[in-house]
Order: C-alpha cells, then sequence, then structure tokens
C-alpha cells in the first residue's frame, strides 16, 4: 500500500485546475440509473469513488465506458442482473444513493448497509422514512437494506434535518413516482442543484432545488439522454485554497464556482488571507500575518464539515486561539492526535476543538483516518519542518485526482513510496 511523502516548506504558487465534484458525481450516477437513453457525462473525477461506483453499476447492468480521462459514457440497463457485489457496496458509503433509483425503475433494491465510518455513526433513517413515505416496502436483512416497490406514490416528505443523502435518494425516487412529491427540510448543497438539473436533463420535473423545499412532479419516464457535465468540486477547491494559505502562498485556482465556496471564503478573508475572484478563477494570498478564526460546522450555505479537517490544519500555525464547533460528524477530530504528533495544539472536548497557533509543526510519519483527515495531513506536510509521511493515503485518493501532480505543479515537493 503506498504512502504520501513531503517535504514541507515550499510556497505554493502558480494555477492549478479544479476537477469535477465527487459528491455531486456519485449522485448522479445513481440517478443515470433511472434513464432511458444514453448519456455522456463531462467533468468526471477520475477518483477511487467514481471508479467502485462505476464497477458497482457495470455490475447491476450498466454499460459505462470512459471516453476520455474525465468523460464516461452511460448506457443505462433495461434490467438489472444482480444486486450490487457486497465487498464494493462496503467500500462505498454513497452506494447508498442507488436504493431510491433502483426502487423507482425496477421496483427492487437490494444494497449493503454501509453502516458507520471513521468520522460518525451517519444512520439512514430519513433516507427509509423518505422512500418508505413515497410507498417503498423496507427492510434490513442480514446487513442488507433490501426495499420493493410496485408503485411509488408521490407525498409530503419532512425531513428532520437535512440530510444530503435522504434528500439526494428522495428526490431521485419521487421523478418516476406517480403525482407531486414536496419534501420539505432538504439539503441546499450545490451538489443537490446539480442533480435537480441533471434529472431534469433527463426529462424530470423537479423545482426548488437550492431552496428548503423541493417539489417534483413524477413523470412516467426519463426518456432525455444526452450530454451533462457536473459542477467542480467545492471540497478540492477549498482544500487547495487552504493549503496555499497553509504555505503563505500565491497561487490561482482555474474552474470554480466562487459562490459554491462562499462560507470558506468569507473565513479565510477573516482569517486575513487574499481571495480574489477573476471570472471562473480565484487567487488566493497569504502573503500578511493570518488572523486565528472560530468555525461551526453547518448545513449549506453553513461552514462545510468536508473543509473542517483541512482548515483545523491551517490554524495550527496561526498566532492566537481558535475554535471549531463541528456539528455534523461526531468523530471528525481524529486528525487531531496526529497534527498533536507533529507539534500541534490542540484540546479536543466533545464536539469543540481549541486550538493555539504554534511558529511551525515539525514532519514525522502520520496515519489518515478518513478522506479529509488525510488531505488535511497533506496540508500539514505542506506546512511542516522536514519530511511528512502520511500512512493510508488511500483514503485521499476516494476524492482528489491527481494530487500530487496538481501540488508538484505548484512547487511542492510531494511523491508516493509504494
Ligand atoms: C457522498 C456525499 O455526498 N457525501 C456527503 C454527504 O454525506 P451524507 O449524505 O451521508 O450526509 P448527511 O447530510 O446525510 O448527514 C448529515 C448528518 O445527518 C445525519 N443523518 C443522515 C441521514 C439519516 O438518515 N439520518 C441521520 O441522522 C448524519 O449522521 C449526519 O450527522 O453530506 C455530508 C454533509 O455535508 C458530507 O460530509 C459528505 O461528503
Ligand atoms: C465524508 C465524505 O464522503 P462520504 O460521504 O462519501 O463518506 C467526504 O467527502 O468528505
Amino acid at each position: 500500500m503506498s504512502n504520501i511523502a513531503i517535504v514541507g516548506g515550499q510556497r505554493l504558487q502558480g494555477k492549478v485546475k479544479v476537477s469535477g465534484a465527487k459528491n455531486a458525481t456519485l449522485a448522479i450516477l445513481g440517478a443515470a440509473l433511472l434513464a432511458n437513453e444514453s448519456i455522456i457525462l463531462e467533468n468526471v473525477p477520475d477518483i477511487s469513488d467514481v471508479r467502485i461506483m462505476v464497477n458497482i453499476i457495470r455490475d447491476l447492468g450498466g454499460e459505462i465506458d470512459w471516453l476520455d480521462k474525465e468523460v464516461i459514457s452511460f448506457v443505462p440497463p433495461k434490467e438489472i442482473k444482480k444486486s450490487p457485489i457486497y465487498n464494493n457496496v462496503k467500500k462505498l458509503r454513497a452506494s447508498n444513493l442507488l436504493l431510491g433509483p433502483l426502487l423507482a425503475k425496477f421496483g427492487y433494491a437490494e444494497v449493503a448497509l454501509p453502516g458507520g465510518c471513521n468520522i460518525g455513526v451517519r444512520p439512514m433513517d430519513l433516507h427509509f422514512k423518505g422512500l418508505a413515505g413515497l410507498g417503498a416496502d423496507l427492510y434490513i436483512e442480514r446487513g442488507c437494506v433490501k426495499g420493493s416497490a410496485k408503485k411509488l406514490a408521490g407525498a409530503r416528505i419532512y425531513l428532520d434535518f437535512p440530510s444530503v443523502g435522504a434528500t439526494e435518494n428522495i428526490m431521485m425516487a419521487a421523478c418516476l413516482a406517480e403525482g407531486q412529491t414536496i419534501i420539505e427540510n432538504v439539503a441546499k448543497e450545490p451538489e443537490i442543484v446539480d442533480l435537480a438539473n441533471f434529472l431534469n436533463s433527463l426529462g424530470g420535473k423537479v423545482r426548488g432545488a437550492g431552496t428548503d423545499v423541493i417539489k417534483i412532479e413524477g413523470v412516467k419516464s426519463l426518456d432525455r439522454g444526452g450530454r451533462y457535465a457536473v459542477i467542480p468540486d467545492r471540497i478540492e477547491a477549498g482544500t487547495f485554497m487552504v493549503a496555499i494559505a497553509a504555505t503563505r502562498g500565491d497561487a490561482i485556482l482555474e474552474g470554480v464556482i466562487p459562490r459554491h465556496i462562499e462560507p470558506l471564503i468569507a473565513k479565510l478573508r477573516e482569517a486575513n488571507v487574499e481571495i480574489t475572484e477573476e471570472g471562473d478563477n480565484l487567487r488566493v494570498r497569504a502573503v500578511s500575518q493570518l488572523n486565528p478564526i472560530d468555525i461551526k460546522t453547518l448545513p449549506y450555505p453553513g461552514f462545510p464539515t468536508d473543509m473542517q479537517s483541512q482548515v483545523m490544519t491551517l490554524l495550527t500555525n496561526v498566532p492566537g486561539t481558535s475554535i471549531i464547533i463541528e456539528n455534523i460528524f461526531e468523530n471528525r477530530f481524529q486528525i487531531s492526535d496526529e497534527l498533536k504528533r507533529m507539534g500541534a495544539q490542540i484540546k479536543v472536548e466533545g464536539r469543540m476543538a481549541v486550538i493555539e497557533g504554534v511558529a511551525s509543526l515539525q514532519g514525522t510519519v502520520v496515519k489518515a483516518s478518513d478522506l479529509r483527515a488525510g488531505a488535511a495531513l497533506v496540508i500539514a506536510g505542506l506546512m511542516a519542518e522536514g519530511v511528512t509521511e502520511i500512512i493510508n493515503s488511500f483514503y485521499i485518493d476516494r476524492g482528489y485526482q491527481d494530487l500530487e501532480d496538481k501540488l508538484s505543479s505548484l512547487g511542492a515537493k510531494i511523491w508516493r513510496n509504494d
């Protein structure tokens, strides 16, 4: 298994292009199962989560080919061959996004329960509540969610929490349900809007994505294929922004939608990072002394939990006291132990972390506990004195395309040890 090694101390400079959004792509690949016609998807990130999802869908009978590095063609299956292979589904939490489309299109779904993961328990009660509200019969048997639905019918569904995955599953299933579905207190993340736009491009009738209430008029079938380009990955963009700030660099991110990153931009500006928008590009400069900041993670448009570990890392050497409250996933402070091994001063109490900035971090061998913790350790390595080696780099490969190449192009000294 390969490790990532970094020699710290290089200021990141230059230009880098952001890839397509992992979380939008995973939902869109699930939604593509609802279609009756062929689809070309562009700006698909070449990352391991996407490759696993592609394999699961191939196992179900979907024909997917990579036409180019970031372009895939998709021919939806007329019927599903078999239930997803347990091992693949277990490897990918987002495989739970297949439930809604499979039930709606084929009247049957069998998906291994993704279970908890390193960042938290992550139950699926809201997915079940919503799909049951549309008329699906769901039960759990030997670690699998099994579901059937002779016919789905539109319903009014209130989500107790604006869950991204539950909103997506219900939205996808409701597209083929009879009549109108109204989902209240939905997630408003840009990936939800991208999924709604994709469903509408297939002939779906989804309105209100990006607001608290989504209304869906069910249609008999989704008969339009065509081309669709996935939005840029706001978390990849955010990770680079923080890496540039953490190395006191000056670099440009190409192909971003600044509006999607607004919560991070606002906080980085508060920390005295200079950020300028130039169309689809963002210039990030951190040349003056940075200020400590306080952060609370919240559903969009609040500060994203997926950026919390990276920002914690940046704050470890910002003079003064910063506070982070993690409201979404209960185990997302595991990275603090690894950062402390590099010399950071962090106290964690429940959902709160208090960070006292230190003059510098020292490179050592550290272990990624999840995707974003892994990305944050890469940032720590870029900031640190000496060599940092990151074990469990496969977590990072879940969500970052060509990470070493992109960082090297900005001047980082980073490589893989096989
Ligand atoms: C593939 C994908 O898109 N992943 C993202 C998605 O995950 P995911 O869709 O799993 O996240 P959710 O928005 O569903 O989870 C948010 C919170 O709701 C809770 N919850 C969720 C569902 C449910 O049925 N019951 C319940 O209690 C979760 O435990 C968590 O505390 O949104 C998260 C929150 O922005 C991001 O960190 C993930 O990167
Ligand atoms: C938590 C994440 O992803 P997933 O929901 O796929 O585990 C993430 O992207 O940070």
